[in-house]
């Protein structure tokens, strides 16, 4: 590593509370894979939910995003992939600029691209396993097919055998979603995500509804699965610490900002209690 890389290294380190600047300079952060810029959202008639919001976050990271209850992640989330109009600012995400929301073909090429696991993990009980993780390519080109595994061809079917064996459930792919435990249903949830072969992966709080050790587990397979697939990972979360050990980058909001945004080895378990408390 050169000098002059390791010196942007340090100054990216520096912790910066609180702040609503970007804090990740130069050739840490090559091109973002998502870049907001002055970003503020309100619901109709309530205040802001957060304002004057710029990241840089670059591919190839995983990002917890922290904060009290209500403090605006799961909507910054929502913006920016498109799923929300913001109020004002601006917001690229991979590669698609835009204000307020996507115009109808940016948010198709952004969907494309773009991975969900939420909570709720969302299956359709009654059908297979197998058939719940092909869904996952609904959205794609030729993805009528996808509704049942029985209309998908083949490549599809052992597509979604290699993305059950990486979460460990091959041997479930005949089960019905409603028969799974609520840790497997959520490593089905991922690998109908990955059958997307996304460049980003969302999750909002994907281990919240779990046991401590199915939780880590949870986010032990989003964290290999992310390295090893180059995916951009991010996600909401209760847990610090599941934000301290399974992320590169913690972005913490409060009162309407970013309070802190930084490399998850530079922030302190006082820095993440000051998110908390007043
Ligand atoms: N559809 C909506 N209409 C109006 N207000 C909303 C809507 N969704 C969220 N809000 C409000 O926006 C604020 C931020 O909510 P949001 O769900 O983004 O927070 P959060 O940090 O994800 O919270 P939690 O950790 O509890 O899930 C809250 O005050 C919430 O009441």
């Amino acid at each position: 590593m050169d000098a002059a890389f390791q010196d942007a290294l340090k100054q990216a380190a520096t912790i910066n509370v609180p702040t609503a600047h970007p804090r990740l300079p130069g050739p840490f952060g090559a091109e973002p894979i998502i870049r907001t810029r002055s970003l503020g959202k309100s619901y109709p008639k309530g205040p802001a939910v957060f304002a004057g919001v710029h990241l840089d976050i670059r591919a190839d990271q995983r990002v917890a995003l922290i904060g009290s209850n209500g403090a605006g992640k799961s909507t910054l989330l929502k913006c920016l992939i498109g799923l929300l109009p913001s109020s004002e600012g601006e917001i690229m995400t991979l590669g698609e600029s835009f204000h307020a929301a996507p115009t109808a073909a940016q948010l198709q090429r952004l969907r494309r691209q773009i991975g969900f696991v939420f909570q709720n993990h969302g299956l359709v009980s009654r059908q297979s396993v197998l058939t719940n993780v092909i869904q996952g390519k609904l959205g794609l080109p030729g993805s009528w097919r996808a509704w049942h595994q029985s209309l998908a061809d083949q490549a599809w079917r052992e597509e979604a055998m290699q993305v059950l064996a990486e979460v460990r459930l091959a041997d479930k792919a005949r089960a019905r979603a409603d028969e799974l435990s609520g840790g497997q249903a959520q490593r089905v949830a991922i690998a109908r995500a990955l059958i997307r072969k996304p460049r980003l992966l969302i999750a909002d709080e994907p281990a919240a509804s779990l046991d401590p050790a199915v939780g880590r587990d949870i986010m032990q397979i989003f964290s290999d699965l992310a390295r090893e697939h180059g995916i951009t990972l991010v996600y909401t979360t209760h847990d610090m610490q599941h934000a301290l050990d399974y992320s590169d980058r913690i972005i913490a909001l409060k009162a309407g900002k970013v309070f802190f945004d930084a490399p998850t080895g530079d922030v302190s378990l006082r820095d993440m209690d000051g998110v908390f408390h007043a």
